[in-house]
Formats: C-alpha cells, structure tokens, sequence
C-alpha cells in the first residue's frame, strides 16, 4: 500500500531514470494525447463501479484515475504543490 505522495514520487522517479519495462515511462513516450484518453477511460470505469458495482472495485477503478492523473501532471512538469494550491 502507497499514498497519493508516494506513488508520485516514485513516478517522478520514473520518469527520471526511464527503467526498461516501465508502463508510466511508455505512457509518458505516447503523449498527452494518450494519457488523456486513458484519464476519460479510468474516469467512466469510476462512475460505472460506483454506479453498478461495489465498493472494492469502485475503490480499485479510482486508484487507476489517480494513477493516470498523475502520469498527465507529470508529463504538463506539474508538481504536487501547483495541483494542491488549487485544493
Ligand atoms: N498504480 C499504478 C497503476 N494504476 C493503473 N495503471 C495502469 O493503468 C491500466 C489500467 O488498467 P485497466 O485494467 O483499466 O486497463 P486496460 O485497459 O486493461 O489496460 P491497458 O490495455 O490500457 O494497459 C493498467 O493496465 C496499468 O497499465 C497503473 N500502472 C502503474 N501503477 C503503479 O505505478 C508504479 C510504476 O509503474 P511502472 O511505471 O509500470 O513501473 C508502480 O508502483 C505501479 O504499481
């Protein structure tokens, strides 16, 4: 288990170093464009769990948006902070 700071960093990480395998670096190389549309795709997978499935998988589909919203942060150069400002 890792919190939304953690995850970030390691993919901050990630992005740094580009380990071989790595599916945020392969996000990353596909572009706004992609990492866009994965941020729609997970988002109406948070809507239809929570709306016809239970709490688990809705709560496993939300992980995924957080994910992929973090991988769109990092690849506008956005930190945590300039997201947090806005909170
Ligand atoms: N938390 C996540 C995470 N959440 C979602 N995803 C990606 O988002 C996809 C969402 O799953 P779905 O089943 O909805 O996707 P899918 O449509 O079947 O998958 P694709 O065909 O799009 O790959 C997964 O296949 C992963 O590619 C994640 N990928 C990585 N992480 C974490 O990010 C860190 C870095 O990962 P790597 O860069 O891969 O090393 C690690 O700690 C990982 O646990």
């Amino acid at each position: 288990m890792k919190s939304f700071e953690e995850l970030f960093a390691e993919l901050e990480h990630k992005a740094a170093t580009r380990p071989e395998g790595s599916g945020t670096v392969a996000e990353l190389d596909a572009g706004i464009h992609t990492i866009g549309k994965k941020v729609v795709e997970e988002a109406a997978e948070v809507w239809m769990a929570a709306e016809h499935e239970g709490a688990e998988a809705t709560a496993e589909e939300i992980s995924q948006l957080l994910y992929h919203l973090q991988v769109m942060m990092i690849a506008r150069g956005l930190t945590l902070q300039d997201v947090y400002r806005h909170l």
